[in-house]
Formats: structure tokens, sequence, C-alpha cells
């Protein structure tokens, strides 16, 4: 451990301004980076002592990277008071300002927010708020340095969550698991390729045929029968209601709206697999439903241009798509909503670390504001929903509660 990681297990207590912050800033100053991890001095000290002995020093495979801010978090004392946790907020925001991540994985796969919540800080203590908002920044500044486009992390950064998981924390799901054998990660990224891969329903689940990874898995029921209510902002006048299903996956979502008896009930859809499968259970027969065919970005224009149709509630589910595809598709939303429609979305948003769906949470927000809309969240325990995973490849959603989404104008 070097003089920065010790400094930051709080050898002294009470944890003062006048001891701690001039000795951080000298360590920050001197140049000895905010983000060097214990991994960092271990390979160093390796490497002298290899050096000392004169042996080849062996490379150091481990992927963690516990950070001066896993240390701080680590150590925070149980019995903190509350002049201590300012003096800790101040060591927060130095090491912030010279450049310490909000993201990393420690050595035992925990982001600093695990780490502060283990030490009896509530999602609501300012400590946690600021590493929500030190992520929320990084994640709209690197959107802006890459012109726009969404990426939730750093790919540069082999050492942080990596892209690929970042591609599972921003897109509609969850159900982004690497199908083609050639490309492992090809469906998940690409739609294309999601979209010529075969699928296969079962019981409790759709997947895709050849590596049995979930698309969708009855576990979200419940999820889906709430947001199916949100659909409908008068639920008195259902019967009246036009209500647009983007992704039918499995068709609960659809089942729970067909109960509600809509004027007009669209479904847009894009895979052939589960078209058929819509066409075989009847869907098509349906009186009061009209079913959309192929990906929402070609069908959804052109009812926008064909400016008819305007839903008083729009849901959105999807899979292989990014968060990116949700920005995009925020711009057909506003045309296509009424006013006082509402807008919901399956949110697995960073959903597999608890940290990334507070930081994805507030983003969203953020996002819809520049549309003139809100975003309330309404938080549900999953306790008793949330399956063993043993039938997929890995799990997709490690939060125990769902921010539910509904989103409205202003
Ligand atoms: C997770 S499932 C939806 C599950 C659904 N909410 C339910 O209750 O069963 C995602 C669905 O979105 C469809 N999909 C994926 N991308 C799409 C796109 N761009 N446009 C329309 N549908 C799409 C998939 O084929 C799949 O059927």
């Amino acid at each position: 451990m070097s003089e920065l990681h010790s400094l930051l297990t709080f050898p002294e207590r009470p944890i003062s301004q006048s001891y701690y912050l001039p000795k951080l800033q000298h360590f920050l100053k001197s140049g000895i980076p905010a983000t060097y991890t214990l991994e960092q001095v271990a390979a160093f000290e390796r490497e002298e002592k290899s050096e000392c002995e004169g042996e080849e020093c062996n490379a150091d495979n481990s992927t963690s990277n516990t950070t001066p801010l896993h240390i701080l978090a680590r150590s925070l004392p149980l019995d903190i008071k509350n002049e201590e946790l300012q003096v800790v907020m101040n060591m927060m925001n130095i090491l912030f300002e010279y450049g310490a991540g909000w993201n990393f994985i420690d050595y035992e796969d925990k982001t600093v927010g695990d780490l502060i919540l283990e030490r009896n800080q509530s999602r609501e203590s300012p400590l946690y708020k600021r590493l929500v908002e030190a992520g929320v920044s990084a994640e709209l500044l690197l959107r802006k340095l890459n012109g726009g486009d969404v990426e939730f992390l750093d790919t540069d950064e082999p050492e942080d969550i990596s892209s690929e998981e970042a591609i599972q924390m921003v897109s509609g799901g969850e159900k982004q698991e690497p199908v083609v054998s050639d490309d492992n990660d090809a469906t998940a990224a690409n739609q294309q390729v999601y979209l010529k891969t075969k699928l296969e329903y079962k019981n409790d689940a759709l997947i895709t045929k050849e590596n049995k990874d979930g698309v969708m898995m009855d576990w979200e029921t419940k999820i889906m029968e709430i947001a199916s209510e949100t659909l409908f902002p008068d639920l008195k006048a259902t019967s009246s209601a036009t209500v647009l299903n983007i992704g039918f996956g499995m068709g609960i979502i659809d089942t729970f709206i067909q109960a509600q008896k809509p004027f007009r009930h669209y479904i847009c859809e894009a895979h052939p697999d589960v078209l058929a499968k819509m066409r075989k259970d009847g869907w098509y027969e349906k009186d009061n439903v009209i079913i959309l065919e192929g990906r929402w970005q070609d069908t959804l224009n052109k009812l926008l241009d064909e400016g008819d149709v305007f839903f008083d509630g729009i849901y959105y589910d999807t899979f292989s798509e990014h968060y990116q595809d949700m920005l995009d598709l925020y711009d057909v939303v506003v045309g296509l909503i009424k006013p006082e429609g509402v807008f919901s979305f399956f949110n697995g948003l960073g959903a597999d670390r608890s940290l990334c769906y507070d930081v994805y949470k507030e983003i969203v927000e953020i996002d819809v504001a520049n549309y003139g809309m809100k975003c309330d969240y309404t938080k549900y325990s999953l306790d008793e929903q949330l399956p063993d995973w043993n039938d997929v490849k890995r799990s997709y959603f490690n939060c125990n509660y769902y921010y539910h989404p509904r989103i409205t104008f202003v």
C-alpha cells in the first residue's frame, strides 16, 4: 500500500480537515494519480523484487482496479460523525478534481458505490449522491466528446467496466446475449444480426435457438403488469385509449394491455419469428390490434409522417438496441404522444450494477427534460421475482429493486 492509500484508511480519528486535506493534496500535487490502484502498487513491487533477484517479472493478470476511492469507501468508519462526513466529502471532491473515476471495479468486484452502501450510508447519503453525480457528469461529458454517440463507459480504459458490459447497461435489456458463434457479441450489438438469429419460445422465456440466451423471461411479468397500467393515463377510460407497444417478445405486456380493452392497440415488432408467433396466436385477428411489422425506426417514422395517430401510452422494450436508440426514439415519441400521454420503457439501463442503475436513472431524467418531459420513478422490490439465472448465460439484472419510469410532458 502506498502512503496515499494508507492515508485513505483513516488512521487518525476524528477525521479532520487539518490532518487529511493537506496530506491528500500533497500526494496528488506531487504526481500520484488519483486513479493509482492497489494492483499497480503490487505490480510495481513485484517488478522491483524481480529486478533485485535478477528474475523475469511475471505479469499481473488481475483485471480489478482498487482505486483510492475504493479504499476511502471501504474504510469509512461505521460510527462516522457528521463533521467527519463533511471532511470525507471534501476528500472525495479533491480526488474527483484530480481525475478519480467513479466506475472502477475493485478486487472484490465492487464499485465504490457498493462499498459506500456497505458502510451504512444510504442511497440518499451525500457521499453516495456525490458519486452518482460524478457518474452522470462523466457520462454526459463522454457523450459530448464522442460527438453525440452514446457510450456508457470509456472503451479506452480496459480496466474499467468493459464496453461489452456497457452495451448491456445502456440498452433495452438485459437480454443482449451473444448468439452467432463466429462473433459472440454480434447479436447484442447488431440489430441486423439479431433479426437473422433464430428464436425459440419456451414455457417461461423467449430465447435464441442456438445459444439459449434469453430475449425475454417471464420473471418480468409483474414489471409488465405495472407498465401496462401506466400506459392508460385515465384508467376509467381505457376503452377510448390508443396505445403503442414497441417489441412484442412474449406478448406479456400486450396481454395486459388487451385486458384493458383499448380502442386501438398498436404493436411494433421487427423479428420474423416473433411475427410468426403473433400470427399463430391470433394477434392479427384481434379487432383492435394493429401490427406494425418491421423496426420501429422505419414504421414509426411513417406514422409520424402520416400524422393521423396519436397515442395515450407508448411502451418501449426491444432487444439488441443501445441507449443511443432510445435517444432517437425520444424524437419520435414527442411527435406521436398526446399532450397528456405517457411514455414508459423496460428499465434495465445499467441494471447489472446498482451504481450504474442509479446513474442512468438520472441520465434519463436529464435527457427527457430536453424534450419538456419529466420522468417519475416508482421503486419496486424485486426480491420475490428475480430468477436464479441458471438457464441463461449470465444474469442481466443484478439489482433487487426496479425503477419503473413514467414519462410525461411537464
Ligand atoms: C424483450 S422483448 C419484449 C418483451 C415484451 N415487453 C413482453 O412483455 O413480452 C423485445 C422484442 O423487441 C423486438 N425488437 C427488437 N428490436 C426491435 C426494433 N428495432 N423494432 C421493433 N421491434 C424490435 C424483438 O424482436 C423482441 O420481440
